[in-house]
């Protein structure tokens, strides 16, 4: 009987799980959509907001529902769990749960004849203990903690040595500046908190019945891991614990341990019983989303993944340790002595979608949701939206409908002229200027240029072409859109081309399902680099979608780099304080 692994992503929209054979090959996949399958929660784009507040955050109890119903589907499509061996998983990265004191007994206890809601969540009113101190989950896209990220800054020195220390300056999703504002919102909340867990050890404690600890690659999004010395770094911790000190918060966090392949233990009775899976399933460590992407695909030097989910991420797996307050660097969550590299924005494919829903408007298409007129006006107007390169301005803009990380300003769009290294702001409704058919191709360039502008320094000479990335390869929901595919091509390069994953499932859980075929499986000393190698099989899992580099289209987008950084340079001043890549408490001009 072959040996299966189940691999799971929670991310912001939905729950995905899906199962692979011990040579990698997907057998099922099976999903639940937040806002389809649970709006009795109240939720948008899979989350809840407070814009007062800034606040972003997700109720656990749906998750809860969530993993019961993405196991059901799998079995619907004749997903066999006996024959499951490993299981792994990737969580929305820097969200936190916070567990309460009865949590190890509840998780410990649960009986496969009733649902984990049932049993976990609490009664509404108190009638019931439940396993959290705090119903909801921060959530990555929460901008409510700078008065917490301006003390981290300043903590080790400033916000270049919190980055050398951490991987990452402060940034208001950072587990660390949310735990410390979670501590001054609700302090009785906090002092009922026996343990913290990341989105991704709370998924692993479901499955093991027990506390998991918190992984090696995804404690670095929380700004209290020294990355350099492996262990948590003490200043920082005192500064989130306050007065309830920073034995008490370690103890809340844990211990975690370096090894990313590690088997935490056996699956929870829970699962046994209910969907019958073998007693000695291993539950291997869980991971962040990002790291989670990166061990989907055999990356070489210089070759990177653009993530096309809620969230654009850029991942990189380098042995450079570059730190830097502009972008973050993160322990690899397989292998010591590697980092992923990342550049994370928060609007990716919502802002694009921002886009599409207004062109749709325009040309009265007949599917509200439909992408073709988005796409055909991105890949038939010309580059940088100049019918004549010689006496036309480039059109450079910037489409931020949520509040954005990378530069940090308010929500905002921005629309402007460049020319002899000149910029001229469009207003709004000037349509002779800037047609709504022309937002299609700016927004795919601007998300681009702002990768190239970043990652610029880590990508090396190919052959004869100048330095870029060897092999762009795409992933998430936007990766299936060819006109994406060919922009990110036009801006960014890539000497063998841009590409994705051909097996279906998604990267995230995909990596998840063979990490754990990883951790259960691997010989002695491993490297999970040499297991997926020995096991991958380029015709079958990835496919060639356009080329990356374009001789004369890749060089004019070098030119429009320039013009691009005065651009977000002119946006951050304008909005008040920050610098480019950093948090501010910015107050963007809003021109659209
Ligand atoms: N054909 C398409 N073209 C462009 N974007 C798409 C397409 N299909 C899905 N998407 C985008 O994919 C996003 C969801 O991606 P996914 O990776 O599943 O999300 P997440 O993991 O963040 O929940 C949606 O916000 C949507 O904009
Ligand atoms: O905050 C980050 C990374 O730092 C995000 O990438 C989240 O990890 C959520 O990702 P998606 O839901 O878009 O997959």
């Amino acid at each position: 009987m072959a040996n299966q692994y189940l691999g799971f992503d929670l991310s912001t929209q939905q729950l995905k799980g899906i199962i692979v054979e011990s040579d990698l090959k997907l057998l099922h996949e099976a999903k639940v959509d937040f806002d389809a399958d649970f709006a009795k929660y109240g939720i948008e784009k899979g989350v809840l907001t407070n814009p007062g507040e800034g606040e972003v955050f997700a109720p656990v109890a749906m998750w809860l529902e969530a993993i019961d119903l993405v196991l059901h589907r799998l079995k619907e499509q004749g997903a066999d769990f006996s024959k499951i061996r490993g299981i792994s998983g990737a969580g929305m990265q820097h969200g936190t749960v916070f567990w309460s004191q009865d949590a190890e007994a509840l998780l410990g206890g649960l009986d496969g004849g009733k649902s984990l809601l049932e049993q976990l969540a609490g009664g509404a009113k108190g009638e019931r203990k439940g396993a959290f101190s705090h119903p909801f989950s921060p959530n990555w896209q929460d901008a409510s903690t700078q008065k917490q990220c301006d003390k981290f800054d300043v903590a080790l020195g400033n916000p270049e040595s919190l980055a050398e220390t951490t991987g990452s300056k402060a940034h208001h999703r950072f587990s660390g500046p949310q735990i410390l504002r979670f501590h001054q919102k609700y302090p009785e909340a906090y002092k009922a908190t026996s343990r913290i867990s990341l989105v991704s050890s709370f998924l692993a404690s479901i499955f093991l019945g027990k506390v998991a600890p918190i992984d090696i690659g995804d404690v670095c999004g929380a700004n209290l891991w020294d990355i350099k010395k492996g262990q948590w770094q003490e200043d920082l911790l005192g500064l989130a614990a306050g007065d309830e000190g920073v034995e008490d918060l370690k103890s809340k966090l844990g211990d975690v341990p370096q090894d990313g392949g590690l088997g935490f233990g056996t699956i929870s009775s829970y699962f046994v019983k209910r969907y019958n899976f073998p007693s000695e399933t291993q539950i291997i460590a869980f991971t962040g989303d990002n790291p989670s992407t990166i061990l989907a695909l055999p990356l070489r030097s210089s070759d990177a993944i653009v993530s096309l989910g809620t969230s654009t991420t850029f991942l990189m797996s380098t042995p450079q340790y570059k730190p830097d307050p502009a972008y973050h660097f993160f322990n690899h969550p397989t292998t010591p002595g590697l980092y992923m590299f990342m550049l994370c924005y928060k609007n990716g494919g919502l802002a694009r979608e921002h886009i599409r829903d207004a062109i749709n408007k325009q040309s009265s298409s007949t599917d509200p949701k439909s992408w073709a007129s988005f796409n055909e006006a991105a890949t038939t107007t010309p580059v940088l939206g100049q019918a004549d390169s010689k006496t036309d301005p480039a059109r450079l803009g910037l489409f931020f409908p949520r509040p954005e990380i990378v530069p940090n300003v308010k929500a905002g769009t921005w629309r402007y002229l460049y020319s002899e290294k000149k910029l001229t702001p469009v207003q709004a409704d000037d349509s002779k200027s800037w047609p709504v058919l022309g937002d299609a191709r700016a927004i795919l360039e601007s998300q681009f240029l702002s990768l190239r502008l970043r990652s610029q320094n880590l990508v090396e000479k190919q052959g004869n072409l100048p330095a870029q990335p060897r092999r762009i390869y795409l992933v998430g929901g936007g990766a299936v859109n060819p006109a994406i595919a060919d922009l990110a091509g036009q801006v960014l390069g890539g000497a063998d081309g841009v590409y994705k994953l051909d097996i279906g499932g998604n990267a995230c859980a995909l990596g998840a399902a063979y990490k754990a075929a990883w951790g259960t499986g691997r010989r002695d000393k491993e490297t999970f680099e040499d297991f997926l190698e020995e096991r991958w099989n380029e015709e079958g899992f990835v496919k060639r979608i356009c080329d990356g580099y374009r001789k004369g289209v890749w060089e004019r987008y070098g030119d429009a780099l320039q013009g691009f950084e005065e651009l977000e340079k002119t946006v951050v001043k304008e909005s008040g304080e920050g610098t480019i890549g950093a948090e501010s408490k910015a107050g963007g001009k809003v021109d659209g």
